[in-house]
């Protein structure tokens, strides 16, 4: 509860704000109550039995995250196992099951590869070495993340452009090196499975090292602990660690898993130039992707408002998901058209470039107008018009009222995660060069499209909780979720 104290929260005037603003007046308390409760109490009646709630909470603290943190390590080597030994066919693979048991598939998958050999070793460890000393030395601007529930503000070093541009540079040094040694990148192709299996393990570990760090030397207040080992390890126990300086969800996220998606196309595309020469579905599907990875760069600075860096915690999800789940899976269409050459023609390539180009564009500006809107504090315009805002209210655990701005309008007033709509077809635009005949090169598609679903559930969760009553006036001003009219 917050003390009764009486907050305008609606100087729509005194602000000087246009006609889009939301004109409710409440007090703080009002807003708390009328807000936050409301939203409280949908969620309670949804656990109505005490059973109900017992089962919903052993669900999710300890069946849920326990069968991620079983599962997807051995999912990421059978990903790996499909595309190199069973000619990029789930089919084959699944074929495998059906005169062994599960386990014995588990083990002769990860037993067909040397786990933490000399050679894994080197190139991951030489590769962290890279990344840590660039990410140190490279200078940027200083950005301020969003305030986090504890009203602290994290500072970031804008450098991850610059970072992207050294490594892509030293990446193409390096290949000229190999070159004159008679070596190639695309060892990393035909070793995948190795340096897989041993950045899982290390993971693992440095999962278990953030959460005790969480636990005992916390870098910030926003940190803490359900109680339930599995979920903790699972989600993290700290918002924004940070080990000699170094930001840790920023290192894995953006310094190691963004970075090492971009690295790993350009070895498969090298390998697919040694195996057939030039390939047009792979120059398309390749260009594609590292258009996208360079908007993410330039965009660097906005991806830390985002979900992953707010609201999820350095654990298991999001670390080791970056540093292992991510170069498995994002790359995946390149390493299956290594193998599986496709001819399209100038006219299909065009076409195909042109809407991935066209998704990638929309998918920017989409994220660029939000931030646009809230760094001018609603001053501008959006799409030629004035833009409709709603200068939503928040408390902070202190208890002091913050505001922030929801635009809801623009590609904001289509749907309330419209942008989704352009990461999925953009995904799409990059496998498509594959043709129709595998599954496996819409794997990333599919696993997005669910990611973006789910994820739209819990933005919407976690900012009707922020923003109680404005979060509800903005789904009465945008009703649709993801899909305009429709979903
Ligand atoms: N390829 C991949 O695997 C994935 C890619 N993405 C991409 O990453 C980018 C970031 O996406 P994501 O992190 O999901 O989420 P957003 O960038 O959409 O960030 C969500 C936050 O934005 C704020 N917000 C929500 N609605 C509005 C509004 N109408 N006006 C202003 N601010 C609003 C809220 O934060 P606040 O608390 O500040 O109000 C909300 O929590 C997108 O381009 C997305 O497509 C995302 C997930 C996976
Ligand atoms: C079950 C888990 C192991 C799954 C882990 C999933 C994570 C690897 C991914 C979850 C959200 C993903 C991302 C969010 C937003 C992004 C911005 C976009 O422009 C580029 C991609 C990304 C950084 C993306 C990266 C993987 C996730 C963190």
């Amino acid at each position: 509860m917050t003390t009764k104290r009486t907050v305008s929260l609606a100087s729509r005037n005194e602000s000087g704000v246009g006609a889009g603003d939301v004109t409710t007046q409440m007090t703080g308390q009002d807003v708390l109550a009328n807000g936050f409760n409301s939203y409280k109490e949908g969620y309670e009646t949804i656990e109505k039995s005490e059973f109900g709630q017992q089962f919903r909470k052993l669900f999710h603290y300890v069946l849920f995250p326990l069968s991620v943190l079983v599962l997807m390590p051995n999912l990421v080597m059978l990903l790996w196992y499909a595309m190199s030994k069973c000619d990029g066919s789930y089919s084959h693979l699944l074929s495998l099951f059906y005169d062994r048991s599960i386990i014995d598939v588990l083990l002769k998958v990860w037993s067909s590869v040397p786990i933490c050999s000399l050679f894994s070793i080197s190139v991951i460890g030489g590769y962290f070495a890279w990344a840590l000393f660039w990410m140190k030395v490279l200078p940027g601007r200083r950005v301020e993340g969003p305030i986090t529930p504890n009203g602290n503000v994290p500072l970031y070093k804008d450098n991850g452009f610059l970072h992207y541009t050294v490594t892509m540079a030293g990446f193409t040094i390096l290949t000229v090196i190999l070159k004159s040694f008679e070596m190639s990148p695309s060892i990393v192709y035909d070793r995948l499975g190795e340096l897989l299996a041993t950045i899982i393990i290390f993971s693992i570990f440095f999962c278990l090292f953030l959460y005790l760090k969480g636990l005992y030397a916390p870098s910030s207040t926003d940190c803490g602990k359900s109680g339930y080992f599995i979920f903790d390890y699972y989600w993290g126990t700290e918002l924004y660690p940070r080990v000699f300086g170094i930001d840790i969800k920023v290192f894995t996220n953006c310094r190691f898993g963004m970075t090492v998606w971009p690295l790993l196309v350009c070895c498969y595309a090298i390998k697919s130039y040694e195996l057939w020469g030039f390939v047009d579905s792979m120059i398309v599907s390749t260009v594609l992707q590292l258009v996208y990875i360079t908007k993410f760069f330039i965009w660097e600075a906005g991806y830390m408002q985002s979900l992953d860096i707010i609201l999820d915690r350095a654990g298991f999800y999001i670390c080791w998901g970056c540093l292992c789940y991510l170069p498995a899976l994002y790359p995946a269409t390149s390493f299956f058209l290594v193998e599986h050459p496709v001819v399209l023609g100038n006219f299909w390539a065009s076409i195909i470039f042109g809407f991935g180009i066209g998704s990638i564009a929309i998918n920017y500006l989409a994220d660029a107008q939000r931030q646009m809107v809230r760094g001018a504090n609603g001053e501008c315009l959006v799409w030629g018009r004035k833009p409709e805002i709603i200068r939503a209210k928040y408390r902070l655990e202190s208890g002091e009222i913050k505001e922030s701005i929801l635009l809801a309008s623009g590609w904001w007033g289509l749907s309330r995660h419209f942008h989704y709509v352009p990461e999925i077809l953009l995904a799409f635009w990059w496998s498509v060069p594959a043709l129709f005949t595998y599954l496996m090169p819409y794997t990333y598609v599919i696993f997005l499209t669910i990611l973006l679903i789910h994820r739209s559930y819990r933005d919407d969760h976690k900012c009707g909780k922020k923003y109680g009553e404005f979060w509800h006036e903005y789904r009465r001003r945008v009703p649709r979720r993801i899909v305009p009219y429709l979903f």
